[in-house]
């Protein structure tokens, strides 16, 4: 208990869990598994407009966004699957203003969309295949980004995670965006072949994520709510 009482002396306190904005039930399902009981949080979805720019500055500016809607500490999520043969795109501009970027970049536009969640339900994993076709360069890297911020007014910090890896002919179940196109380096197995646990060890996700629950574990912020799953919180933090 000693340990609780150091942290308390130094944690600051939440007086709500961490709101985990996102829609996705495959992120949510993954980001429960890894972060157990490290990080109490709940999750939410939330419209937010989608942002343009460098990664790390997309989730800052979502957890910016995402803390003024929610009034509370936030963490927001971004995931990318970056073709080196493109030299990183689509990469962050998987979902910006396509008829902006038309006029700007016809070519950076036409691989922006190939993100697009209808535009991978429409041209499937086969046409993302094609799209490397006329390289001989298939590695690419899935690029995972968390930001969390304690409130509206406070500066939010970030946390990249990234896995290396090639795209293949898809393989595997057909139920998370991109997982059966992507193989890890040092594996024969996609993301979509290997058991959930054992991507869960590897993923950009987890890599990201273990960056989070270090912050946390360091900052020892301490969660006091009121709510039922007070006992729950109170119980990791002793
Ligand atoms: O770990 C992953 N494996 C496979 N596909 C993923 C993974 N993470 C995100 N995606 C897919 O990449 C696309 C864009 O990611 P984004 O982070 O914008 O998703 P979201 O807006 O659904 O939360 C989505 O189609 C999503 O399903
Ligand atoms: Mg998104």
């Amino acid at each position: 208990m000693e340990m609780a009482a150091a942290k308390a002396a130094s944690g600051l306190v939440l007086s709500r869990p961490v709101t985990f904005v996102t829609g996705n039930a495959k992120k949510l399902e993954e980001v429960r598994a890894i972060l157990g009981q490290a990080v109490p949080f709940q999750s939410l979805k939330l419209d937010l407009p989608e942002l343009q720019g460098e990664p790390e500055e997309i989730s800052k500016e979502k957890a910016r966004l995402a803390a003024v809607e929610v009034k509370g500490p936030v963490l927001v999520e971004d995931t990318c699957l970056c073709f080196n043969a493109l030299k990183g795109l689509p990469g962050p501009y998987m979902k910006i203003s396509k008829v902006y970027h038309f006029c700007m970049y016809l070519y950076v536009m036409i691989l922006a969309v190939v993100f697009c969640k209808w535009f991978l339900q429409k041209i499937g994993h086969e046409g993302l295949n094609n799209l490397l076709m006329a390289y001989e360069d298939k590695s690419a890297y899935a690029l995972c980004a968390f930001s969390f911020a304690l409130g509206p007014d406070a500066e939010p910090i970030t946390f990249l995670g990234k896995t290396l890896g090639k795209i293949v002919a898809a393989r595997g179940p057909n139920d998370f965006g991109w997982d059966p196109i992507f193989q890890p380096e040092g594996y024969e197995q996609t993301y979509a072949e290997m058991p959930k646990d054992e991507k869960n060890k590897i993923s950009h996700r987890s890599r990201a994520l273990d960056l989070v629950k270090s912050h946390f574990a360091e900052a020892g912020y301490i969660f006091e709510t009121t709510d039922s799953k007070k006992s729950e919180l109170v119980d990791f933090w002793q």
